[in-house]
């Protein structure tokens, strides 16, 4: 199985480098603009073979779009990260001509793959693929509920002082500060309400945290985080490839589900080999509803930015 990935960055070159280490994809081409950035990302990663024991290829490319023919799944992590004090949705104007020209390129060269786009603003830049492109719902998915939910996971382990893979939840809504939606009634420890481990005031803190966990890192860091939205993107990619039907919030074209019409968010998927092969209605209570409805609407708000390249 092949996988692209645009961007050679600090996204795209640590998701390629977790693919090509859990042996997720045969094959991984590596695009970037800058001459010989992807080429030598793909080399360094390379040379990883024999010390950490996989043979995955990991080719590089400046541009050069041949090299992606026959891909199974494509990433898009080109465009510019967020610095400290700004919002993901500041760079819409810039990251919007990159990632329709990055995704047009991308489906002449492989016109059965399935994309998944992780540059921000996510739910807005899924959108604007879904239009430019014109292929079926299912093979665009955006990526931001992995990454929150795995964010939702671990402040609720640190908070409960108990392992993270033994914590159940899924964060949905809009990949933003404020239109996140980490669902602290559904999750769980081993199947126990997590409610009845964390005083309210705690679950709060765990859902406030988890909100700006992009943006707590970008403080910490001067540019956003890359390891575990890399790992994020290689869970996707597995679930894919390897058709395991997985449970993952993705921002997905909706027709209706969830009160919703033309727009991109995240909302429970099974993720196999078709893509989003449906989309999960679960039983949102009052509250939950009208925070989604809310999150929805500055979605909308932001799509309604990209006229100029639709
Ligand atoms: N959805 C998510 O959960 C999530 C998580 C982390 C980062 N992001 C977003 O992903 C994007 C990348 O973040 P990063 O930290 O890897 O940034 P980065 O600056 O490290 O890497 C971006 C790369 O894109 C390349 N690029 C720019 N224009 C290009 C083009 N037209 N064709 C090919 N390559 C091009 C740049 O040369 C650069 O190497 C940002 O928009 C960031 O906000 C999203
Ligand atoms: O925070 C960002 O801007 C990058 C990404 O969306 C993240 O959540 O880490």
């Amino acid at each position: 199985m092949k996988v692209t990935i645009v961007g050679a960055g600090n996204v795209g070159a640590t998701c390629a480098d977790a693919i090509a280490y859990r042996r997720i994809a045969s094959e991984i081409v590596l695009v970037d603009i800058r001459e010989g950035f992807a080429e030598g990302k793909a080399l360094d990663i390379t040379q990883t073979q024999t010390t950490l024991g996989f043979n995955t290829k990991v080719v590089g490319s400046t541009n050069d779009y041949a090299k992606t023919a026959g891909s199974d799944v494509v990433v898009i992590t080109s465009g510019v990260p967020r610095k400290p004090g700004m919002t993901r949705e500041e760079l819409i104007g810039i990251n919007a001509g990159i990632v329709k020209g990055v995704a047009e390129n991308l489906l002449k060269h492989s016109p059965n793959a399935i994309f998944v786009i992780v540059s921000n603003p996510m739910d807005t830049m899924t959108y604007l693929a879904f239009k430019s492109l014109g292929l079926p719902k299912n093979r665009i998915i955006g990526m931001g509920g992995t990454l929150d939910s795995s964010r939702f996971k671990t402040y609720l382990s640190l908070a409960l002082d108990k392992p993270a893979n033994d914590i159940q939840g899924m964060v949905i809504g809009g990949h933003g500060d404020t239109t996140m939606i980490p669902l602290t009634r559904l999750a769980s420890y081993n199947g126990v309400p997590v409610s009845q481990f964390l005083s309210e005031e705690e679950l709060a803190k765990v859902a406030a945290d988890t909100m700006v966990g992009g943006a707590t890192l970008t403080g910490l860091l001067g540019t956003s985080a890359w390891y575990a939205p890399g790992a994020s993107v290689s869970y996707l990619v597995d679930a894919i490839l390897n058709d395991q039907k997985k449970m993952i919030p993705c921002s997905v074209y909706l027709e209706g589900e969830y009160g919703q019409s033309d727009i991109c968010i995240g909302v429970p998927c099974i993720i196999g080999k078709n893509g989003v092969e449906k989309i999960v209605d679960i039983n949102l209570n009052d509250a939950e509803k009208a925070l989604f409805a809310k999150s929805a609407d500055a979605v909308r708000n932001m799509n309604n930015d990209l006229k100029s390249h639709l």
